[in-house]
């Protein structure tokens, strides 16, 4: 039994990703076990290793924890990534927040009926580049500092650049009009642990595809 984080989910980013990003960020190694097929999570449904029948689960410190979100707080609070205190903490979660609305919105295109997929296409894209990176881009601007809160790195940072990267997938040139964010993307990605997560052959999931997708409604909405 390796005292590493054990991640059950199927191979693809999904829900999974943000975690990997943050394990990988903290220099934390951590093994995979993937969900090929329905039946493969209704073992772990059975055996009554998911609180509320679904993943991602993650097997850490003698726990399995379920819900992105508590998953997300605990690895960020355990490797200190969260802030040095009330006020950044809050300031973290409010980014973070916003964070988790663009990567739902970029996330769900890939699920949609083709015929509902352009309109979707054109808001997921006005919310990105009107509301969101705005948004970051003002932040950067004020706080003035090479991170987004306090001097130092955090899951918002690391989660911003997931979802940068993610953005630009659609649409590579997302950040012309936001130099900070530009400069922001540069300065993470030189970060050493995630530099090596961005290199090919990390646990870094590749682009979601179709076939990502038919296998993911396979496992979960079959
Ligand atoms: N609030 C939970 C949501 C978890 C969730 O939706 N899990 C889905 C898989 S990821 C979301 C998903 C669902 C369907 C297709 C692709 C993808 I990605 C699941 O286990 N579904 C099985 C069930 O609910 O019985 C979280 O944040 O972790």
């Amino acid at each position: 039994m390796s005292g590493k984080p054990k991640l059950h989910y199927f191979n693809g980013r999904g829900r999974m990703e943000p975690i990997r990003w943050l394990l990988a960020a903290a220099g934390v190694e951590f093994e995979e076990s993937y969900l090929e097929k329905k039946e493969d999570l209704t073992k772990l449904q059975n055996d009554g290793s998911l609180l509320f029948q679904q993943v991602p689960m993650v097997e850490i410190d003698g726990m399995k924890l379920v819900q992105t979100r508590a998953i997300v707080n605990y690895i960020s609070t355990k490797y200190n990534h969260y802030g040095k205190d009330m006020k950044e903490r809050a300031l973290i979660d409010m980014y973070v927040e916003g964070m988790f609305d663009l990567n739902e919105l970029l996330m769900k295109y890939g699920y949609l009926p083709a015929d509902q997929k352009e309109e979707y296409f054109s808001n997921m894209m006005d919310k990105a580049e009107n509301r969101y990176f705005p948004a970051f881009e003002k932040v950067l601007k004020e706080h003035g500092k090479d991170f987004l809160v306090g001097n130092q790195l955090s899951r918002a940072d690391v989660q911003l650049l997931e979802v940068i990267l993610m953005a630009e997938e659609y649409k590579p040139d997302i950040l012309a009009k936001f130099p900070l964010l530009q400069s922001f993307k540069a300065r993470l990605s030189n970060i050493p642990t995630i530099k090596k997560f961005l290199q090919p052959g990390s646990q870094r999931k590749p682009r979601t595809t179709e076939e990502d997708i038919a296998r993911a409604i396979k496992i979960f909405r079959s």
